[in-house]
């Protein structure tokens, strides 16, 4: 079975091709800049060197129509036609309470995704106008949605509601949700089979830090605590998002710089976090190198990213009684070993001991990088929400 895995941004597209026979990665790309005469697309058939070209892409529609004939091209393709395409898995990032499930997708689930945009407003969109261009594009596939959400509504109540009046909660579906949840999922259950213990009896904490960052508390396989909230701006503080603040400063700050509800929004989600503190890159690897270089606000940026972190972990210790593994996942938690060392620094009272050689020099691939004594394992496991998707994406195809 062939399955075409897509995650359209508000600007972007990224895809990846399966055959699902043996799981392989027939060839994968992102379309970036959607929206503009100069849109990139990068795409790249496994094996081969990337290939990339510059466009006018308006729409996502336009976008996946490129990607499909890129599929099917002489050169750059690995379909005779886009036919041989049996299945398309969907990332939909706010599922809100209606799927605790990926679902096979129609006129109903598409109904139920809208009635969640008031949710995610800068998600859900962009994700329905994929779902439509590749429904366009492609009838005879079947198709799926996976949601970032889904794996979190598992949580307790006392875990996912917010102490504000009930009400809230009745009609507006104010409530913590969490997000990158099909993360989460793959690299707890890759966890228990590296350690060889059975999901049921463990108490795992995985920390999902990429561009956005959430941690999860996971015990018997089901997510009981996330960082995330009813958006994906709560929690840990992210590249260019604050992560939790005092909610009365929103009105102060509304009020004392004569901001809109959408300027303070966009302070908020886009030029807070790592960004905001250092004033110099949400990005982690600029932040690393002015740090040692000396620069005091990249110093503070990054004390302030893994402090934060290691307070969440500690909590989730709490919310569990204890952990089994700690999990670092995506692009800050794959690749900063600074930020892995920081974050463990003080976590020796709940037994974690990092072992500094194989922090420090990783090779591919899922690793432990604690030591033989050490109570809590510290796995590093280098997430693939793409492979997550496909894989459901067939699990549903298949039943249908
Ligand atoms: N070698 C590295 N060292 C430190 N941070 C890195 C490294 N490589 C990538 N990153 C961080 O990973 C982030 C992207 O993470 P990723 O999980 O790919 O994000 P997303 O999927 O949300 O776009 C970058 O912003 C960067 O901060
Ligand atoms: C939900 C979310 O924050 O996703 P991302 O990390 O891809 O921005
Ligand atoms: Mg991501």
């Amino acid at each position: 079975m062939k399955v075409l895995v897509i995650n359209c941004g508000s600007s972007s597209i990224k895809y990846e091709l399966f055959d699902m026979d043996g799981e392989q990665v027939l060839a994968k790309g992102l379309v970036e800049r959607i929206g503009s005469d100069r849109s990139i697309v990068n795409h790249r058939i496994t094996g081969q060197e990337p290939w990339v070209e510059t466009a006018e892409i308006l729409d996502h529609r336009q976008g996946l129509n490129r990607v499909l004939s890129l599929l099917v091209d002489r050169e750059q393709g690995v379909l005779k036609s886009i036919d041989e395409v049996d299945a398309v898995g969907h990332r939909v990032v706010h599922g809100g309470e209606t799927f605790a499930e990926s679902v096979l997708i129609d006129e109903k689930v598409i109904q139920a995704i809208r009635e969640n945009i008031d949710l995610a407003p800068l998600h859900n969109p962009p994700n329905l106008s994929g779902i439509d261009a590749a429904r366009h594009h492609l009838p005879h596939a079947q198709h799926a949605a996976v949601f970032d959400t889904a794996f979190h509504q598992t949580m307790p109540d006392y875990a996912y509601m917010y102490a504000l009046p009930r009400v809230l909660y009745q009609k507006h579906k104010v409530r913590r949700y969490g997000f990158h949840g099909t993360s989460h999922q793959y690299v707890t259950r890759r966890a228990a089979r590296m350690l060889n213990r059975s999901l049921e009896e463990m108490n795992l904490i995985s920390c999902h830090i990429g561009n956005g960052a959430s941690c999860t508390a996971v015990q018997g396989g089901r997510s009981v605590d996330t960082s995330m909230g009813m958006t994906p701006l709560e929690g840990l503080m992210m590249g260019t998002r604050s992560g939790d603040i005092d909610p009365a400063i929103v009105p102060f700050v509304m009020a004392k710089e004569e901001l809109t509800l959408a300027e303070v929004n966009s302070m908020m989600n886009k030029h807070s976090g790592l960004m905001g503190v250092s004033g110099l890159s949400g990005d982690m690897r600029e932040i690393t190198e002015a740090a040692f270089e000396g620069n005091e606000r990249g110093r503070l940026a990054l004390e302030m990213y893994t402090y934060r972190l290691r307070k969440t972990i500690g909590a989730y210790a709490a919310a569990m009684n204890g952990v089994d593994a700690l999990i670092f996942t995506a692009g800050v938690g794959e690749n900063s070993s600074l930020v892995r060392e920081w974050t463990c620094r003080d976590l020796t009272y709940l037994g974690v001991e990092l072992d500094p050689e194989k922090n420090a020099e990783l090779p591919e691939g899922p690793q432990i990088i604690s030591t033989p004594e050490s109570r809590v394992a510290v796995l590093v496991i280098p997430t693939d929400e793409e492979l997550m998707i496909a894989r459901e994406t067939q699990r549903l195809a298949r039943e249908e």
